[in-house]
């Protein structure tokens, strides 16, 4: 099959699908992907198109269109509303999606094709549950491309332009400044705009710039890491329920990746903040100014305190030398309070360096910055201080960007495994939803028999929240004895016919998609296409009439047919509109096809037929003590079901009281 081969493939969007992907070939292997994500990346190409691209796609491979079976309105309605169901249970977008491109169809290669898919997901979905593998999937959303924020405090110079050129075309401008230089002038100017700058190029000697290093690699990991660990940081949480995700796979033993621990192991040291030592010197960064001029406050005050107690007794020594040529008293006093201060001091400092976890030459460094003096009130050297700070800072940059680089470095390879791995876990994703949906509702897959049939054992309508379950069959199903093919379903008022039929075409819907069905056993054939009639509104005009008889008319077409038709009677008066039921009846059962019909015309109906035609009934049991209908809404085969209106007029005879009471009791009467 060649791309050109799929309906709906025009010249056009040949030329546009083959320029999106390269070539047709994969274009059409996108198709048949199910590449719904991909495709919309097209100019003008809407989810919705998408899709139908693919089903045609998928369709053509095995010569169906994705239309051809669900005939009537009503039917893809009911398509739609399985489908919204399944996908707003998927857990990513991907399985919303790719789900969505499944569709019923006659075709038994399809159907099994699609069955394998199924029971694969089904699987799998059993070997998890109990796990929270579903949470950890939710989260894994498109990986985020290259944010735009840049490196501002570093630039990169190289000494070509034609490694300007290169580094360009990586996009490493994007992430950093990069600028060319021919001098060591001109390198001398450039360091003075930054805090660093990485040299790139062997002809120009930087060793007397100590701003300035020579690089050792010409690699994004050791030029702008940030960019290598930007795409880390910036779906970090993405990456997180990858791991996750994975971790549960690899632990349920459902799939294996290798490199994931590694993986993992490092997007944990992806928190480079978190390194004890970095964490440490930010602390002195932003804390020493203050805790310096705590401990010096300390200090004044235990002087004060001190001195208070001080008394200080000169010798004649002491005074002469103070009184002497060149003497000073206060060198005197310096001297004998000398101790005083040094044990302040002392105590300050080590307050300080305490405070603040300073270690070895830090701690010298306080020795200038606290200096030993006998002066009082004791000061700040304020110019040692911001010294200090700046070498702090220039040490935890310096070390902030070797852990950036040793991490880039791990990191900067990995990528493509990152990208295999979500590409992986969405796909898992696509069978895991569908699993987990039949999990939860205790689907199963139908087995398929040959001549025309359908039935089931306690089938539950998936559009009802909490339904009974209702077991039902025509054609030689072997579940149960009555085997006719067509049949009328009477019955009660509210007695579940309308949730019955609708019940039926879910079945047959999800089992020509390939997929498992609401029901505890069921028993199908494959149709070539299913027919759902709703039921009409009040009695038409002659126009409307007509236009409904026309619809009926697609049925006398051959093919094996399945026909679901609710209250078809009310299209005329109930006289002919038993004719025409009866009519439509036998014909579809002489060209082999499946039908129910539901009905309150069904004696009528049966009289005017000339094919082997069933009754079916479902039973009102009687009142409950609240006046509600008590329904078997399992169909009793071969029974004819009034709509019992008798029981609605108990009903109200019941909740009636006086005149109103008397007058449907004497109605009641009429019916005993
Ligand atoms: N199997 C079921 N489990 C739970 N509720 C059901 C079931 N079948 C029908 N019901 C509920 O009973 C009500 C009547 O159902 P439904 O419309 O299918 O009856 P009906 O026989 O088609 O009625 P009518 O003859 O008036 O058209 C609905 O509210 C439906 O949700």
């Amino acid at each position: 099959m060649r791309l050109i081969d799929v309906p709906g493939v025009g010249a056009k969007l040949n030329e546009r699908l083959a320029a999106h992907y390269g070539d047709e070939d994969s274009a059409l292997e996108a198709l048949l992907r199910g590449d719904v994500a991909g495709l919309q990346g097209m100019r003008g190409m809407s989810q919705r198109q998408a899709v139908a691209l693919v089903q045609r796609a998928r369709g053509a491979v095995y010569s169906v269109k994705p239309t051809d079976f669900l005939v009537t309105e009503e039917a893809v309605r009911i398509y739609d509303s399985l489908m919204e169901l399944l996908t707003s249970q998927a857990h990513t977008d991907r399985a919303r999606e790719k789900l969505a491109t499944y569709f019923p169809s006659s075709s038994r290669n399809m159907v099994d094709e699609n069955r394998r898919f199924a029971e694969s997901a089904i699987t799998s979905a059993s070997l998890l549950a109990g796990c929270d593998l579903s949470v950890h999937l939710s989260r894994i959303k498109p990986l985020r491309k290259e944010a735009a924020a840049r490196v501002r405090n570093r630039a990169v110079a190289v000494d070509s332009p034609s490694a300007i050129r290169a580094l360009k075309e990586r996009g490493v401008d994007r992430a950093i400044d990069v600028h060319l230089v021919e001098s060591l002038r001109e390198l001398r100017d450039l360091a003075q705009g930054y805090d660093r700058v990485t040299l790139l190029g062997g002809s120009i000697d930087s060793f007397a710039l100590p701003e300035i290093e020579e690089a050792e690699s010409d690699e994004d990991w050791y030029l702008v890491p940030e960019r290598v660990l930007r795409r880390y940081q910036e779906n970090g949480p993405i990456l997180e329920a990858m791991v996750e995700a994975a971790e549960v796979l690899a632990e349920s033993k459902v799939a294996s990746f290798e490199g994931l621990d590694d993986l993992s192991e490092r997007l944990a040291r992806l928190k480079v903040d978190e390194d004890p030592e970095l964490l440490r010197l930010d602390r002195i960064i932003a804390e020493a100014e203050g805790r310096v001029a705590e401990a010096v406050g300390w200090g004044n005050a235990e002087l004060k305190k001190r001195m208070e107690r001080f008394s200080l007794t000169l010798a004649g020594d002491d005074l002469l030398s103070a009184l002497g040529r060149g003497g000073d008293l206060r060198d005197v006093f310096k001297s004998r309070m000398g101790e005083t201060f040094n044990e302040v001091l002392k105590e300050a400092r080590d307050m300080a360096s305490t405070d603040l976890e300073m270690k070895g030459a830090e701690r010298a460094s306080l020795e200038e910055i606290i200096p030993q003096e006998v002066r009082y009130p004791l000061e700040e050297d304020r110019e040692a201080l911001i010294r200090f700070v700046q070498e702090v800072r220039k040490r935890a940059e310096a070390k902030r960007l070797n852990s950036l680089r040793d991490l880039a470095r791990e990191l900067a390879g990995r990528w493509s495994f990152v990208e295999a791995l979500h590409e992986e876990l969405l796909e898992f994703d696509v069978g895991y939803s569908l699993g987990t949906f039949a999990l939860e509702r205790g689907l199963l897959m139908p087995t398929f028999a040959e001549e025309g049939c359908v039935g089931f054992i306690e089938g539950r309508n998936l559009f009802l929240q909490d339904p009974e379950p209702v077991s039902y069959s025509v054609g030689p199903t072997g579940l149960v004895e009555a085997e006719e093919r067509t049949a009328i379903l009477s019955g009660v008022n509210s007695g579940g016919k309308t949730t019955l039929l609708e019940l039926v075409a879910q079945v047959v819907i999800l089992a020509h998609m390939g997929f498992p069905v609401p029901a505890a056993a069921c028993r199908i054939t494959i149709f070539d296409s299913l027919y759902y009639f709703g039921k009409s509104r009040g009695t038409l005009g002659a126009g409307a009439f007509e236009a409904t008889m026309r619809k009926f008319s697609v049925l006398a077409g051959g093919g094996r047919k399945i026909v679901l038709a609710d209250e078809l009677e009310a299209i005329t008066e109930p006289g002919a509109s038993a004719k025409i039921i009866a009519s439509l009846l036998d014909e579809l059962s002489r060209g082999g096809s499946v039908a129910i019909f539901v009905s309150h015309l069904a004696e009528d109906v049966a009289r005017f037929s000339e094919e082997d035609l069933r009754i079916d009934g479902i039973d009102a049991l009687g009142l409950d003590e609240d006046g509600e209908l008590i329904v078997d809404r399992t169909p009793v085969y071969y029974r004819l079901a009034k709509s019992t209106p008798e029981l609605i007029i108990e009903r109200l005879a019941r909740t009636s009281e006086g005149e109103e009471r008397e007058f449907y009791s004497r109605l009641l009467s009429k019916f005993r």
